[in-house]
């Protein structure tokens, strides 16, 4: 710790150091995410201490890879420990930590924007990845896609906060009419609703998808097969897998473990952060509540049906029912939604 921390602050102080380590933490992000910090640096005139922010780009059970913004668009990574108290850290996770030969330590962990969470193998929701902006979700002409699964993905990105793209990989494929038709018929009623739908392939086409990814850091889910992997490596060649892993203590030398996720610098800028457990983010249990919410346009509706309980069946005085008679719900998200609470019945 430094010396600074040691002494006794007047609650005033303190106060005037929270702001200070807050204020620098916010411009420390910013310009990690490139953007410039607008108005004169409230922070220049406090003297640095050991402590720095930076930015959680690997995770190795214990230790981690924080990166920090060294300006004109340098990085630097440092391998960390994390203390005791501190082991519900993810990658994107924004922290302050004190450097050190061969590893420094994280001492705390600055608030998340956003929090991708899914259930662990005793059903507890846990982080995953945060501060992510954008979750595209991937799908392609094969595997199949299914609307419900699409939505299913839409949902979950609702209830994080990050705004959800829809990314349409392998159109390559789309030169067959068997398969873009049911496609393109899915498709249609997303830009309606307000989700931007980009068409790409690995082979040609990337120049939008790397457009929407400019400026913000965002995670590929989707269906297994559909190219989330070969997608990274298009946009960022060998990215994907990475094959680093924990140091040991003594030699501090590299170990063969595999990273359970990273966090990726887009050479057209942006940022990705990818993992086996990203990519099933939205799988996990979803409440019902969370999935009424999830269908932006059921918002007008919900709470208007006659019954309270309405599970938008077939009940009389069913107000969403009444919007996919009058055309201002698309049938197929209806489907979609009976599809999704149908699973969590079952389950
Ligand atoms: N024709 C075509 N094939 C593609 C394209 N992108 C990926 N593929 C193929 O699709 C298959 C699956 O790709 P992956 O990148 O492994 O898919 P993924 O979504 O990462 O799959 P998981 O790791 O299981 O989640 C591979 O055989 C790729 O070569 C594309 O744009 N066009
Ligand atoms: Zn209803």
């Amino acid at each position: 710790m430094p010396a600074m921390a040691k002494r006794k602050l007047s609650r005033q102080q303190a106060w005037r150091i929270e702001k200070i380590r807050a204020e620098r933490a916010r411009r420390a992000a910013r310009s990690l995410w490139g953007q410039v910090p607008s108005g004169p640096d409230p922070t220049g005139d406090i003297p640095a201490t050991e402590e720095r922010e930076g930015v959680i780009t690997a995770h190795y059970g214990t230790q981690v890879e924080v990166e920090t913004d060294t300006g004109g668009g340098q990085r630097q990574s440092a391998r960390c420990h994390l203390r005791a108290n501190l082991d519900g850290m993810v990658t994107g996770d924004r922290v302050v930590f004190c450097p050190g030969e061969p590893m420094g330590v994280v001492v705390a962990q600055l608030p998340r924007t956003t929090e991708l969470r899914r259930p662990d193998a005793y059903g507890k929701l846990k982080a995953i990845a945060a501060n992510i902006d954008q979750i595209a979700v991937v799908i392609a002409p094969l595997p199949t896609p299914h609307a419900n699964l699409l939505d299913r993905y839409l949902v979950a990105a609702q209830e994080t906060g990050a705004r959800p793209l829809i990314v349409v990989n392998k159109c390559d494929l789309l030169a067959d009419p068997a398969l873009a038709a049911p496609l393109e018929d899915m498709l249609k009623v997303y830009p309606p609703l307000g989700y931007p739908v980009i068409r790409c392939s690995i082979h040609s086409g990337l120049a939008e998808l790397e457009d929407a990814l400019r400026a913000c850091t965002s995670v590929f889910v989707g269906q297994s097969g559909v190219g989330k992997t070969s997608l990274l490596n298009a946009l960022l060649p060998g990215a994907a897998p990475q094959r680093t892993g924990a140091l040991s203590e003594g030699s501090g030398k590299g170990t063969h473990t595999t990273t359970t996720s990273g966090l990726f610098h887009l050479p057209g800028g942006g940022h990705l952060i990818d993992s086996p457990g990203i990519r099933e983010f939205g799988l996990g249990h979803l409440t019902r509540h969370a999935v009424e919410s999830g269908f932006r346009e059921f918002h007008p509706y919900l709470g208007r049906c006659r019954f309270r309980d309405c599970r938008h069946q077939s009940e009389p005085g069913c107000a969403l029912l009444a919007a996919v008679a009058d055309g201002l719900i698309p049938a197929q998200r209806l489907a979609s939604y009976r599809h999704i609470i149908g699973s969590l019945d079952a389950s």
